[in-house]
């Protein structure tokens, strides 16, 4: 059978079912870990991301609320100067007024201007005369400029506007007479709702929420307004004017940035939740992962079906070397029951003639001598009718296991020639030496003393022809049957000679 009979791949390759079980769990593992990582990798991607634009975010609205204010400033001083310059006699106020009104019209922001005297009273306003009877001494505007000399712009905490109700950021400025001292207040109401419809468009989820602060926490402006308090601006590092943060309030996580304004007390801050941010990060993680698992399903399931189809070929290849094995078993045994004699296990005729070949062959190449012994058993055919045929057949088996004891060289062989007759050829062995390995032989069977009825002696015996020769030119056939028949006739003579006995091959025979 030829070696590549069964599964070439599988004989060859005893580790591949191992190696398939490492591929499947390896690239398993890997896929999971690949899409865990990429996962996070998104994760933090979209922190980064929200962070980034919630940067950007608080700068355009502290750059907007900067630009918003400094117009209500810059009508402010524009107010302060004439009053200051002009005086505050009421034949200037209507003029005033007009000038009100137009940057009133002119900034929408702007829901109105004011102006009150040291004592409170009113001088003029954006609205005309109608606030006349409006004291304005509680504001705390009022008493904080009456109090302090600072002529920097001071902006208060909404309230609601007297006239409209709507809610207003006052932006107010001290004046002074011409020795310094408090003279009245000018006010530029800022509506909240200016920054509110702003921040309205903006997207910071449901959570989030933008508020435009006095450094010293005071809220402004909230959208939306009903958001939780979250991060006030007087808990912000003070000597930073920007930056982001996480925070974790009431069980939720919360991405901050602020923004300080560079001109005036006031403070940006955006606010974001970790979870509205990474929403769609979660579906699409979930999705990866639903995805990835069906893969990994997938692969093993196509791993167990390759290892299914392995075992299978293995089996099947098993199966087959055993068939070989039990095959190759059977051909031994042919070729030994070929070659033995069945009755004492000795080599049979045909294999000793093949023997006899090789060896003169091989003795004549070595320059060596060959020997053979030609043994008999003697009066075997007495015995057979003494003991029976079984009995003849034990007698047999005996001889064949003295005989076999004088195989000593790896080319000697014994072998049952025939019927009673068997042979020992003994390989670099001369006459001499064949002719002691004989009567060993022969003494050793007489030792034994099986009973012979039938013998003289009593006992079972042999007779042994002995011959040996230097195989010449002659063709290994010829050497053989001249090695025999001297053999034979040296058995001949052993025979002729009272039996029970060795006899060396001489010429005269
Ligand atoms: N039991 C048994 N007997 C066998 C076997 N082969 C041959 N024989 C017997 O061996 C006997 C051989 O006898 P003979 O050739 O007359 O020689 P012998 O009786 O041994 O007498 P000598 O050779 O002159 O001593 C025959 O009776 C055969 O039947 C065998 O395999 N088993």
């Amino acid at each position: 059978m030829p070696d590549n009979f069964a599964v070439p791949l599988l004989h060859r390759k005893p580790m591949l079912l191992p190696l398939t079980k490492a591929f499947v769990v390896l690239a398993s593992f890997s896929l999971l870990v690949s899409v865990i990582w990429l996962i996070w990798d998104a994760r933090q991607t979209r922190l980064d991301e929200a962070r980034s634009a919630s940067e950007n975010l608080a700068a355009a609205l502290a750059q907007h609320a900067e630009d918003t204010l400094k117009a209500a400033d810059t009508v402010l001083l524009g107010l302060a100067e004439r009053l200051e310059v002009d005086g505050q006699e009421p034949n200037r106020m209507p003029r005033l007024q007009r000038f009100m009104q137009q940057r009133v019209q002119e900034l929408p922001d702007l829901q109105s201007l004011l102006a009150f005297d040291r004592e409170g009273n009113w001088l003029t306003s954006s609205y005309g005369a109608r606030m006349q009877d409006h004291d304005n001494t509680d504001r705390g505007y009022f008493k904080w400029h009456r109090e302090h000399e600072d002529s920097h712009v001071y902006i208060s905490p909404p309230l609601p506007g007297r006239s409209s109700g709507e809610w207003v950021i006052p932006v107010t400025r001290r004046l002074n007479d011409n020795e310094g001292r408090f003279n009245g207040v000018v006010v530029a109401s800022v509506r909240v709702n200016y920054f509110q419809q702003v921040y309205q468009t903006l997207d910071i989820k449901y959570h989030g929420f933008i508020s435009l602060s006095l450094n010293d926490g005071t809220v402004l402006v909230r959208q939306p307004p009903s958001a939780d308090n979250g991060l006030l601006s007087n808990t912000l590092p003070s000597q930073q004017n920007s930056g982001s943060f996480r925070l974790m309030e009431n069980g939720r996580k919360r991405m901050y940035s602020y923004r300080r304004l560079e001109r005036y007390p006031l403070v940006v801050i955006t606010a974001l939740t970790q979870d509205e941010v990474l929403a769609n990060w979660r579906t699409e993680a979930a999705m990866q992962i639903v995805v990835v698992v069906i893969l990994i399903v997938l692969l093993n399931l196509f791993g167990f079906y390759l290892l299914h189809l392995i075992k299978g070929e293995l089996e099947t290849h098993r199966a087959l070397q055993q068939a070989r094995d039990h095959l190759a078993e059977q051909r031994l045994q042919l070729e030994k029951l070929a070659l033995e004699d069945e009755l004492t296990g000795l080599a049979n005729r045909r294999h000793f003639m093949a023997h006899l070949n090789e060896e003169l062959r091989r003795a004549r190449r070595a320059r060596q001598p060959l020997a053979l012994l030609m043994l008999d058993v003697d009066l075997f055919k007495q015995y057979n009718d003494l003991y029976g045929h079984s009995g003849g057949d034990q007698c047999l088996r005996q001889v064949a296991k003295v005989l076999r004891m004088g195989q000593n060289r790896p080319g000697d062989l014994a072998a049952r020639y025939g019927g009673e007759e068997f042979c020992l050829l003994l390989s670099a062995t001369d006459s001499s030496g064949a002719a002691r390995v004989a009567e060993k032989i022969r003494q050793t069977l007489e030792q034994r003393a099986i009973s012979h009825g039938a013998s003289p002696l009593g006992i079972l015996t042999i007779s042994i022809g002995v011959h040996a020769l230097y195989p010449q030119k002659d063709t290994a056939q010829e050497a053989g049957e001249t090695l025999l028949q001297c053999a034979d006739a040296a058995l001949y003579q052993a025979k002729a000679g009272g039996r029970n006995r060795v006899v060396v091959y001489r010429d005269e025979y």
